[in-house]
């Protein structure tokens, strides 16, 4: 039990609680039974059945109704004298503004995304909030402290962005499972169920080979085709021409294993068409969640192997039921882990792409593991970061500086620990988000549009929601809801204008200020013109640096990076490694010291210097992976 005051300071505190999932069940739990007394929690979603085995404060009757609400109700009863404000809500909203977070002690995030991460840490930066930050996968999680000018913001460090693969290797040389799940979900479904406008590489891939349908997308059901024609027809395609395309360009197989094309009539004489499922057209289907091509065809356990033969089945019995059941989503579907008739067609589409390249085949479970990034969560880690984060938080109310601490959450530690407490570091001084460092982006003037400017770096890398983009006094771009309507119009105009030709023209030299008006994040992007990129390394034609040091060959050979994903878009993303889980292990390098001496564990450690920042890690579950520049051959594998 505390100290006085430190129950004086947790009575005052105001708080506020971004997230209500896994993590956030825990924590408000955990803040109300410490005594706090004033909490806020802001959670855009609704509970799901798949929310309950962890999410302890909601029920199955709850699903469907929004998270902070209901966590609010379940805390209540247990503590009815506290007051606990919920918002069902994105934290991104305008609402949630800087003058919005200056009433709270602190910010607690338990967030599982790396955009709203940053978005809240701007905000606290601005409103001079602290910010106590989280997030678990698996057995592995981890806390930080952020105090501005105290310790770094979240951003000071770069974050990676999600693991990407060359599109060469999804198209038409996979090697790993996951190179097959890829290119099923975001390739195959996507063309098939998804949105027609999107750019498609399996276009460049899939020329037509029947010559009868003219100019007709391919992968376009014909007016009355049968739905188990449409299917074959499809099947035959993907698996059987396009591979018999790729098979004619002999250089890519001198030294590969050569791709078997599969053809459905080999696999599914037409005598098993009738077999392959049986769907009442007339039935009423309520729950579009009970719709499963496992289910028409007698699959019960996703756990099993399913032969080549059973995914074919799943495959064409899938596409079946799309069209016939859910055909109104077609167009507008995105993959989603928790879409079943998805998880199944991916799942059979994954599978018999890898038996022509010769892989491994997969069950649906782990399919969908693979396909949703799916860490499977553990509840017990969920509360131990929960606790660090209220032990955390309670020493920022006292402004206990020197006992402030980064915890992580090992599964296997080294030296037999299963925390790690290290001590925050300074300020990175040259973040862009905690100070005013300039960045620098090499772009084609002469080819780039304000629209790949403002969609790649300002939303994407800089991650801004309500951006504004100025040369000098000139405002170029701007968003909000109470403009003019020609300004309105004349933003519209810039954005498909090349750079150098803007009203305002920006080529090499010139300085553009990009400015969020709700984070309160302005800084100033030094452009340098540049003629070439290379369309597989650098596939968003522009390259974005300044805040983060160039990566050493060393430090990127020991971050474990797997061999397959260097198409990363910019030097921020090079500068760390992408992701080092590669298919299930995760390699995890401890912080170590320079000639071995033990540094930022708490018990014993110096002042930081910025030689000897560690380089880290962090995925979109926000679960940093350390490792020293100066020591980086200390490793441990974590399975
Ligand atoms: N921008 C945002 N605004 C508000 N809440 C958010 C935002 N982004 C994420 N969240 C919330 O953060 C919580 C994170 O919880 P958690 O990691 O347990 O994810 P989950 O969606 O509940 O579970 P899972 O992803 O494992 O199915 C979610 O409840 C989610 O709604
Ligand atoms: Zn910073």
């Amino acid at each position: 039990m505390g100290s006085e005051l430190q129950s004086s300071a947790i009575k005052a505190a105001k708080v506020l609680m971004v997230g209500a999932g896994g993590i956030g069940c825990e924590l408000l739990k955990t803040l109300a039974l410490s005594g706090f007394q004033d909490i806020h929690i802001i959670d855009m979603d609704t509970i799901e059945v798949s929310n309950l085995n962890r999410q302890f404060l909601f029920r199955q009757f709850h699903v469907g109704q929004s998270k902070a609400k209901v966590a609010r109700d379940a805390v209540l009863k247990f503590r009815p004298d506290i007051s606990i404000t919920p918002y069902h809500a994105n934290v991104k909203d305008p609402d949630f503004n800087v003058d919005f977070f200056k009433q709270f002690s602190v910010v607690l995030n338990g967030l599982d995304n790396l955009d709203a991460r940053r978005h809240v840490n701007r905000l606290c930066l601005a409103a001079g909030v602290p910010l106590v930050e989280s997030g678990t996968t698996g057995f592995l999680g981890q806390v930080t402290v952020h105090v501005k000018g105290k310790t770094e913001c979240y951003e000071c460090q770069p974050k990676p962005a999600p693991k990407t693969y060359p599109v060469c290797t999804i198209t038409s040389t996979p090697s790993k499972f996951v190179h097959c799940i890829v290119w099923a979900k975001d390739l195959l479904f996507a063309k098939l169920f998804g949105d027609q406008n999107q750019d498609n590489d399996l276009n460049v891939h899939s020329s037509d080979a029947s010559g009868s349908s003219g100019h007709l997308d391919v992968f376009e059901r014909k007016k009355d085709e049968d739905i188990q024609q449409y299917g074959r027809r499809i099947y035959d395609h993907v698996f059987g021409y396009n591979i018999e395309l790729a098979l004619s360009n002999e250089d890519t197989w001198k030294n590969r294993v050569r791709p078997r094309p599969i053809y459905s009539k080999d696999v599914l004489p037409d005598d098993q068409i009738e077999q392959n499922g049986n769907v009442d057209k007339t039935a009423v289907s309520a729950d579009l969640s009970s719709i499963s091509a496992m289910a028409s065809l007698g699959l019960k356990n996703p756990q099993d192997f399913w032969s080549l033969a059973e995914n074919s089945k799943v495959f064409l019995e899938a596409l079946k039921l799309f069209f016939m059941k859910r055909e109104k989503e077609i167009g507008n579907l995105v993959f989603d882990k928790d879409d079943q008739l998805a998880v199944e067609f991916v799942t059979a589409a994954a599978n018999i792409r890898a038996s022509s390249f010769g892989i491994p085949l997969h069950s649906l479970f782990e399919a969908k593991g693979i396909a949703g990034n799916i860490v499977h969560a553990v509840a017990t880690t969920n509360a131990i970061i929960a606790g660090l984060i209220v032990i955390e938080a309670i020493k920022v109310l006292q402004n206990d500086v020197q006992n402030y601490r980064m915890t992580y959450c090992l599964e296997h530690p080294s030296r037999k620990m299963l925390l790690m407490p290290v001590e925050p570091f300074e300020p990175n001084k040259s973040c862009y988000v905690c100070s005013e460092t300039p960045l620098s982006l090499e772009i084609n003037t002469r080819r780039s549009k304000l629209r790949d400017f403002v969609e790649k770096i300002v939303k994407a890398k800089l991650g801004m929601n309500l951006p504004l983009v100025m040369h000098g006094s000139a405002l170029l771009y701007e968003v909000g809801d109470d403009l003019e309507e020609d300004m309105v119009a004349n933003y519209a105009a810039n954005l498909e204008k090349v750079l150098a030709e803007l009203p305002s023209p920006v080529t090499g030299g010139t300085i553009l200020t990009v400015e969020d008006l709700q984070q309160e994040l302005i800084c100033n992007i030094n452009i340098t013109h540049r003629e070439g990129f290379d369309e597989e390394k650098e596939p968003d034609g522009m390259i974005l640096s300044g805040w983060t040091p160039a990566p050493t060959p060393e430090v990127e050979k020991n971050n474990g990076a797997s061999t397959d994903n260097g198409a990363s878009s910019s030097s921020v993303s090079q500068s760390v490694t992408l992701e080092t889980v590669d298919d299930d292990d995760l390699e995890i390098v401890p912080a170590g010291t320079p000639n071995g001496k033990k540094r930022k564990s708490s018990d014993n450690a110096t002042n930081e210097t910025g030689e000897e920042r560690k380089q880290k890690t962090i995925d979109e579950d926000g679960v940093i992976e350390t490792l020293d520049e100066s020591d980086s051959k200390k490793k441990q594998k974590v399975q």
